[in-house]
């Protein structure tokens, strides 16, 4: 049976917890509320509060929860605690105060949640790469200019590619060249081949990314070559990177699935990322191109990379065609991977990958990381704004479902 208990808190609250054989609730705050904001009993230390079961201020509204009725994060919105309740109730969540997670469950799957992650975003290249209607190098700064303005600390700004294979990034040196100067934040640009780096270097770019494929196949018909001989490649951009200490990036594509041979065995992707490892880049990307992975497929991918790449040189790039990639990402985050790509409004997709939709979208990420309490420096309002500018210049709806949420809600969404 469902209660009607629900505990709230006020808008800066962190989180709400109970202990063992403890019957009250503790909220841990910022600072204390403001005075009617709900009622509760300062424990005497300014960040602890003892609140009273079925507290309810008005105007509030639980936003997610982690477990049972032991753990929840809230936030101030409008409505009445009925419709609260309700709301609490329609997601599928219980309140049932009868039940306790064992709070051993519940260390065990949030124990390795990490205090801060880092997201790259990669909306301005991989998300639009494949659009086919060409965007003005004007909107493309925007977009980053925005992007950065939210907080993201990297944006991955062009690729120097042929523009006979990528029409859509073929302005990679005016949009480079318009925001050289930027700084505070990490601008990346993907180089395939010597030419690209060149031309990247020349254009302002001070960090460049290479990417190779786990699948021959897909390596063919991505940058027509094989594994091998992109590999020789990018020894050759890793030394030049090197000579000009311009720190270089690798991807490995492929990582669960390729849409030309299916599943691709863990041991290939060790190896690209290996060599990736070894022959410098500072950080290798594993990306699932084409979005077929679960959990079940994503760790143990994970655990043989492992073997042969540290975790902190290790970020995750998960697109969403199944509608899997939180799930990947919250996996991987529980496996101690603390860089997540993503793409503003969920754009995206390789154009060399039939079938596959567009990268996780960079407000959800931000909204389950913000729910974890795990800290990412990205203002979700503004990053909404971002996502609301491209999707309105493409023409399409919002591609992520917390910013189709949250427009919906009149209130101080980038609070949460
Ligand atoms: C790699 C190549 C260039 C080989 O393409 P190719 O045709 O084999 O190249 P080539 O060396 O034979 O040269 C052919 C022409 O391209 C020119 N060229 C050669 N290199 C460049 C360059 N850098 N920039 C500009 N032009 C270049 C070169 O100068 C020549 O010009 P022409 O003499 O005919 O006038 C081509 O296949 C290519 O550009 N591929 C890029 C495809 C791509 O960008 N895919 C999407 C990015 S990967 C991705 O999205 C996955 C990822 C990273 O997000 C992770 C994930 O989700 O898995």
């Amino acid at each position: 049976m469902l209660s009607r208990r629900v505990l709230s808190a006020s808008p800066r609250c962190r989180h709400l917890f109970s202990r063992p054989n403890d019957t009250n609730y503790y909220l841990t705050v910022d600072k204390p509320p403001a005075a009617g904001l709900f009622s509760g009993h300062d424990l005497g230390s300014p960040r602890r509060l003892l609140l009273s079961p079925g507290d309810m201020g008005a105007g509030e509204r639980i936003t997610g929860w982690l477990s049972g009725d032991t753990y929840l994060c809230c936030t101030q919105v409008e409505g009445t605690s009925d419709s609260i309740n309700a709301l609490v109730v329609q997601r599928g969540y219980c309140t049932n105060s009868n039940v306790k997670v064992p709070h051993d469950i519940e260390n065990n799957l949030l124990k390795n949640m990490p205090p801060h992650v880092t997201i790259v975003e990669v909306g301005p290249r991989d998300g639009l790469q494949n659009e086919k209607t060409i965007v003005p190098t004007s909107v493309k700064v925007e977009l980053i200019k925005m992007l950065i303005s939210s907080g993201l600390p990297v944006v991955e700004a062009t690729s120097f590619v042929s523009p006979k294979w990528v029409p859509q990034l073929a302005d990679a040196k005016d949009v480079m060249e318009a925001i050289r100067s930027i700084s505070g934040v990490r601008l990346p640009v993907l180089t395939p081949n010597l030419k690209g780096f060149e031309a990247a270097v020349a254009a302002g770019a001070k960090e460049v990314a290479v990417f190779a494929a786990a699948s021959e196949s897909f390596s063919k018909s991505n940058i027509n070559c094989s594994i091998e001989d992109s590999l020789t490649r990018y020894r050759e951009v890793a030394n030049e990177s090197k000579k000009l200490s311009i720190p270089f990036r690798g991807y490995v594509s492929c990582v669960v699935g390729c849409p030309i041979e299916g599943a691709v065995p863990p041991s290939k992707v060790a190896y690209v990322a290996k060599e990736l490892y070894e022959m410098g880049c500072y950080e290798i990307s594993l990306g699932d191109t084409i979005g077929v992975g679960t959990p079940g497929t994503v760790v143990p991918m994970l655990q043989s990379v492992l073997k042969v790449v540290p975790i902190d040189k290790l970020a995750v790039h998960f697109h969403d065609t199944y509608g899997q990639a939180l799930a990947n990402i919250l996996a991987s985050l529980q496996m101690g991977i603390r860089t997540i790509d993503s793409s503003v409004s969920g754009l995206g997709g390789c154009p060399y990958a039939k079938g596959a939709s567009g990268n996780v979208a960079t407000e959800d990420v931000v909204y389950m990381l913000n729910g974890l309490g795990v800290k990412t420096n990205v203002d979700l309002g503004k990053l909404m704004h971002a996502g609301d500018f491209i999707c309105k210049h493409l023409g399409r709806p919002l591609g992520s479902k917390t910013a189709t949420a949250l427009s919906k809600i009149k209130g101080p969404t980038c609070k949460l």
